[in-house]
């Protein structure tokens, strides 16, 4: 099922064991609901309880509140109503698959045969007509003749009348005493068949029956259990009736309410367990879930700007100013610079970061990550950086909690206008004093129209270059190395923060001759850089998937890099290697940012554990999906990806030993899913850790700095796998993790090895698993890429290749116009 599908489907709202009231939010918007009998409205459908039926937590007697409406003689039921047939589940099967489970065709055909019909199917009896002719009803023509076929059809309709009008209750009270069905003529017969497939792909009826917890995988078993129920006792005039209406969606409103009490019935079991299931995966009003925090009286301030405006200066020198403060950065490399700067100033300040706890004694302050925001200490002021990372799909979970759960009495937020608004309802729910501080950029970025025309010997002392892969990073470098005098320092994603950090000062520093910045998007966070020009490689990446233009956003972020106060370049300037890449670089700084409207939320592990209680038996992996499947949110949060944590979960399901709390501790190592070799050893780990065993490191140091690309991504997976052991170290039982200090001082060693590395790379990139392609962009029309004398590939610019697509799409259909003509 669609996440976002399942997360908005509806709320109940119960009273002791009663249900009161059910609020049914369907997605839907042409399901129109009910909350009079004789009020077609469209809103919500209200169900309310019948006080004589005890301790039952539903009843239909609510149903008939909407019964009229289930009546195709209701005038303000439109007959044809869209009742909007979602794609609600993935688990409304076909037909085959529908009848497949419970009761079995065999079953059906008894019933056929019961009904007076011969194997052939032929008419064995007599026609029903169940409404016996009602003793006061006279009908006349005109002339005053009485026409016993108008008279007939008039009973008809009178006795479909009643149908229409009675009670669902009581009419599942009769289905349930009729001990045989009445005999319809085979094609009626065929007719209620095809009725009960048209139900079992009803989105309307399974989005409905979600409001009495039939779930939707359940629901096309239901709804077959249901027409085995129904086929084997129904009478002549619910026949007609039905028969009347035919295979439609009148039909399916009109059985609707009898189905719901044939569930009440006979699923309680099913309906107690995905009823519980759905409560405890309710992520629903997220403030209430940091009571301490809604007690406090706080003081958010947002401020708000472009890169390079401020934002972040004026926060931190609050930070400083108070007594006991938070910093809590998007990345661990940022945390580390806080940290740095703020002691260097006389503030004692503590390191709180997933690998490391560096404790300042007399500290105060601690700078951490944001995903290890404590939200049980007091704090009086509070930094959140980057605060537009409450929308990034993968990690905006945590940024959300520290905006909610916070004990600060101020709390700065710093970042870009695109979460403000959703900041704004977060604090009208929270309760909390909102402030907003507006900024601009110190000096504003100038793009450079000329571009590099395409040629990298075209760049001069003080530029980043920025491409979006590591392969496409390494080549930049030994292009511009082999073709100009400049040297250059690289900054990618995979590398340790501390040789991120010295590769920053390398470059930042004038006394060397490493002049030249090469770095992917990594660049756009947290370092303070002297660049004087930003120049975009390609305006295109790889998102895990495809190829796709670099987000607007992003593109902002990166460029607003050059050009920092109080560096040596505080004019900004911004440019493309290519000129075709202009137009959309211009594009993407012109646009306002977009605005945010959901922001990320990912459970506990308490509710997790809450909701794995109503689902035994169950993988952890699965119950992640359930718990996707089934979680319910309001309309301004989403569900953060959880893909990787799948994939690590999966793999660790075959580690016996593990509570459920291990697991999902376990899945938030920091671990590079696409590493085999990280992979491995996290699954060694884990393995020793379910055994109670002191965990090893089980790798060695390597002999010196990397002669080749090959060994310099053995270097980054080293490192990666002792940050991972250290990260573990500090989430699990020390004890069992005794190689710590041992793995901080190889990590300290091979950041350092990688450095020395990156100084005298000078090789080809290759890809980190071998024998995997990088992914092909598609060739377009005729284009070749364009081979450079020099040896590298020249970038082809897909934005381009949207424009021509584009253009193509219109000169042929001009073309098949003029053909039209
Ligand atoms: N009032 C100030 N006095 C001195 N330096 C300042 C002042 N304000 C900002 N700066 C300097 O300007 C640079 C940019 O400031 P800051 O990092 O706060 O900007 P920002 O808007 O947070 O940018 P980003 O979003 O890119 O982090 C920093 O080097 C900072 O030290």
């Amino acid at each position: 099922m669609a996440r976002g599908n399942a997360s908005s489907l509806f709320r109940v709202c119960t009273k002791k064991i009663n249900v009161s009231r059910a609020r049914v939010l369907i997605p839907n918007r042409y399901l129109c609901s009910f909350e009079h009998p004789n009020n077609w409205v469209s809103g919500n459908f209200k169900f309310s309880l019948r006080h004589d039926v005890p301790k039952r937590q539903f009843s239909t007697s609510l149903l008939d509140l909407f019964r009229p409406q289930f009546s195709s003689r209701n005038p303000k039921l439109p007959e044809s109503m869209p009742v909007g047939v979602s794609k609600c589940s993935s688990s409304i099967e076909d037909d085959d698959n529908v009848y497949k489970s419970g009761t079995s065709e065999s079953e059906i055909e008894e019933l056929e045969q019961n009904n007076g019909m011969d194997s052939e199917g032929s008419v064995g009896i007599e026609e029903v007509n169940g409404n016996e002719m009602p003793d006061e009803v006279e009908n006349f023509d005109d002339n005053g003749i009485c026409g016993s076929a108008t008279i007939e059809s008039e009973c008809r309709d009178a006795g479909r009348d009643r149908i229409a009008q009675r009670n669902p209750v009581e009419l599942y009270q009769e289905l349930r005493n009729a001990e045989n069905s009445a005999k319809v003529n085979p094609s009626d017969w065929l007719i209620l068949k095809d009725l009960f497939g048209y139900f079992a792909k009803s989105g309307w009826a399974a989005n409905q029956a979600l409001a009495i917890y039939i779930g939707m995988s359940f629901f096309p078993t239901a709804v077959h259990k249901f027409r085995a129920f129904f086929l084997k006792r129904f009478s002549a005039d619910i026949a007609n009736y039905l028969v009347s209406l035919g295979v439609t969606d009148a039909a399916v409103r009109f059985l609707f309410p009898i189905f719901v009490e044939f569930c009440i019935e006979e699923f309680p079991d099913e309906i107690k367990r995905f009823r519980g299931m759905i409560q405890s995966a309710d992520l629903t009003k997220p403030q209430t879930w940091f009571p301490f925090a809604r007690a406090m009286k706080r003081k958010i301030i947002y401020h708000c700007g472009p890169t390079n405006s401020g934002k972040t200066y004026n926060a931190l020198q609050r930070f400083m100013e108070a007594k006991k403060g938070i910093y809590c950065s998007p990345l661990r490399l940022l945390a580390m610079e806080v940290f740095d700067k703020v002691n260097a100033l006389g503030v004692y300040c503590s390191l709180h970061t997933g690998q490391e706890v560096k404790y300042v004694p007399f500290s105060n302050h601690v700078s951490c990550t944001v995903e290890m925001v404590s939200t049980d200490e007091l704090y009086d002021v509070a930094v959140i950086d980057e605060i537009q990372m409450m929308a990034d799909p993968c990690r905006g979970y945590a940024w959300t909690r520290a905006l909610l759960g916070l004990k600060a009495d101020e709390i700065h937020l710093c970042g870009d206008p695109s979460v403000l608004n959703i900041v704004r309802k977060v604090c009208s729910e929270t309760g909390d004093e909102l402030c907003e501080k507006h900024y601009e950029r110190f000096k504003p970025l100038v793009v450079e129209a000329k571009t590099l025309l395409g040629d990298l010997r075209n760049v001069r002392s003080g530029d980043c270059v920025v491409a979006f892969s590591r392969r496409e990073i390494f080549e930049v470098k030994l292009t511009i190395e082999k073709h100009t005098k400049h040297r250059c320092c690289v900054i990618y994603g995979a590398l340790p923060p501390e040789t991120r950090r010295q590769q920053a000062n390398l470059f930042n520093n004038q006394d060397n001759e490493f002049d030249v910045l090469v770095a992917s998007d990594a660049v756009g966070m947290g370092l303070n850089l002297n660049i004087r020009r930003v120049v975009f490689y390609s305006l295109s990446k790889y998102n895990g998937d495809r190829i796709v233009p670099v987000p607007e956003s992003q593109v902002k972020q990166i460029a607003g890099r050059a050009g920092r106060r109080g560096s040596l370049y505080p004019d900004g300037l911004t440019t493309a290697l290519h000129l075709d890449d202009l137009d959309y670089l211009i594009e993407c700084l012109k646009q306002p940012f977009d605005e945010v409207r959901k922001v990320g939320l990912f459970p506990f592990f308490e509710q997790v554990e809450l909701f794995a209680g109503k689902l035994p038996n169950m993988t952890f992996t699965q119950l992640l999906e359930k718990f996707g499947e089934n979680c319910r949110l309001d309309g301004s949060y989403f569900l953060c990806r959880h893909d990787h944590i799948k994939k690590v979960a999966n793999m660790l399901e075959k580690v016996q030993g593990l509570s459920l709390e291990d697991r999902f501790n376990f899945c938030f190592a920091p671990v590079n899913i696409r590493d085999p070799k990280a992979m491995y050893h996290l699954l060694r780990f884990a393995s020793s850790y379910s055994r109670n065993v002191p965990v090893s490191i089980a790798m060695g140091m390597p002999k010196g700095s990397a002669q080749n690309d090959a060994e310099l991504l053995d270097l980054e997976t080293r490192h990666q796998v002792l940050s991972m052991y250290m990260w573990l170290s500090h989430h699990f039982k020390r004890e069992t993790f005794p190689f710590v200090k041992k793995a901080e001082i190889m990590a300290t060693d091979i950041a350092d090895l990688l450095g020395q590395s990156l100084l005298k790379a000078c090789w080809k990139p290759e890809s980190r698993q071998t024998g995997r392609s990088k992914p092909q962009q598609k060739k377009e029309g005729n284009e070749k890429p364009q081979q450079k004398e020099e040896g590298y590939e020249r970038p082809r610019s897909l934005i381009k290749l949207h424009g021509k697509k584009r253009q193509d799409k219109a000169s042929r259909q001009e073309f098949a116009e003029k053909v039209a003509v």
